[in-house]
């Protein structure tokens, strides 16, 4: 039976790397690539097709940093399937990042040099703006977007009878002190991009916890350091190619530089072939690449607390309203607006 599998951010990196795997592995796929750059889009289509020919790849506008595009794109995924099978929400950002070079060589003749690579804990921050809806722009894009689409598809994915799937792309540098339960969005601090993903882990488990007797399962996994667009933002890709060596060698001791797109999207491509019942919803699933560079998945148990987790799930749904309030409010304006100038 065809499985209708829908991948945010899929036109390039590790989404793009899973769309091939997953092409290369089930004759059944029937894959929407859903994107906010169209150009984009179609080349990643045009390069599926020229490994997959008779392969069913649709297109799907859609930013997700932008909540009329998410409700817009939800409305055409509805048109156009009757149910999704896996929902990979993968799209991102890491939007000026800075890395601390002083943290960097104090960290590296530390105890902590290990667990540094692993990370980035204490190496990175970013700059984070607001969006045209108000919102912060790393939350919105990396976390409440993704949100709102899940529930806008509610309808496809908790059908009677069957299973769907979410699996959301976080990161090694998702941490719990990072993010503040008075401050969701990260307006006040400099680590959006770790409270954005550590809040991803947290919705995961709401998700879960109550959406699993609908049957809708949701994950999480860690790519790994892996060479994209998004590590070339932040450092340049000729310095990456220069100290590639230096990255192979730290291998030896950190599984966790996979590097290519194509070992980063191990986890996500394993997960496709899970029976959900058969996963832990406080686990993140690491894709890993050892010294010997092969490329495996591996569970870890999140630093999760019940009931912030709960907490942040109902500001959620807060926010989701005060959102879509504020949408009609403006809709209702344009409208009066509209009125008033074709009475003038
Ligand atoms: N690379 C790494 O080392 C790691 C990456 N990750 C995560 O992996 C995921 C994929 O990133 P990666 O492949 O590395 O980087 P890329 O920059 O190659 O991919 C990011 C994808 O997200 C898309 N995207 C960004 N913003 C939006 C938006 N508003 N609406 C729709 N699509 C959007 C991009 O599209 P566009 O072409 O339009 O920009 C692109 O397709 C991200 O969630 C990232 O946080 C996690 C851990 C490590
Ligand atoms: C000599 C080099 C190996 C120096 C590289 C230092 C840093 C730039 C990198 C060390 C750990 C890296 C890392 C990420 C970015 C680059 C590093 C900070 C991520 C934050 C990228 C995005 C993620 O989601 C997780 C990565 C963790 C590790």
């Amino acid at each position: 039976m065809e499985k209708v599998v829908v991948v945010t951010g899929a036109n390039s990196g590790i989404g793009l790397a899973l769309c091939e795997r997953l092409l290369s592995s089930d004759s059944q796929v029937r894959l929407c690539l859903a994107c906010r750059n169209m150009e984009r889009a179609e080349a990643a289509r045009a390069a599926l097709l020229t490994s997959h020919s008779s392969a069913r790849v649709d297109l799907l506008h859609l930013d997700v940093g932008s909540v009329p595009s998410v409700l817009g794109a939800a409305e055409e995924v509805k048109t156009r399937y009757s149910r999704i099978d896996f929902l990979y929400l993968n799209a991102g950002i890491m939007p000026n990042p800075t890395v601390d070079i002083r943290a960097f060589f104090k960290g590296l003749f530390s105890r902590n040099v290990i667990n540094m690579f692993a990370t980035a804990e204490g190496l990175l921050t970013q700059q984070d703006q607001l969006n045209s809806d108000g919102l912060q722009e790393v939350f919105a894009t990396n976390l409440f977007g993704h949100f709102l689409l899940i529930r806008e598809l509610e309808p496809l994915l908790c059908q009677p009878g069957h299973t769907s799937r979410l699996v959301w792309t976080s990161s090694s540098n998702a941490r719990r002190s990072a993010f503040s339960i008075e401050d969701i969005q990260h307006r006040r601090g400099k680590e959006p991009y770790s409270s954005s993903k550590y809040a991803s882990d947290m919705l995961s488990l709401a998700l879960n916890t109550h959406k699993n007797k609908q049957g809708l399962f949701s994950s999480v996994i860690c790519p790994g350091l892996v060479m994209t667009n998004l590590t070339y933002g932040i450092l340049p890709s000729f310095f990456w190619t220069l100290i590639m060596p230096i990255m192979w060698l730290i291998r030896i001791f950190t599984n966790t530089f996979t590097l290519t797109p194509y070992a980063g999207a191990e986890a996500l491509h394993w997960m496709f072939l899970q029976k959900p019942e058969s996963l832990d919803p406080r686990a993140k699933y690491h894709s890993l690449t050892s010294g010997l560079g092969t490329n495996y998945t591996e569970p870890r148990i999140m630093d999760l607390d019940d009931e912030m987790t709960e907490v942040f799930f109902s500001k959620l749904l807060e926010l989701e309203r005060a959102v879509r309030r504020n949408l009609s409010e403006k809709t209702a304006d344009s409208e009066h607006y509209q009125q008033y100038i074709n009475r003038t």
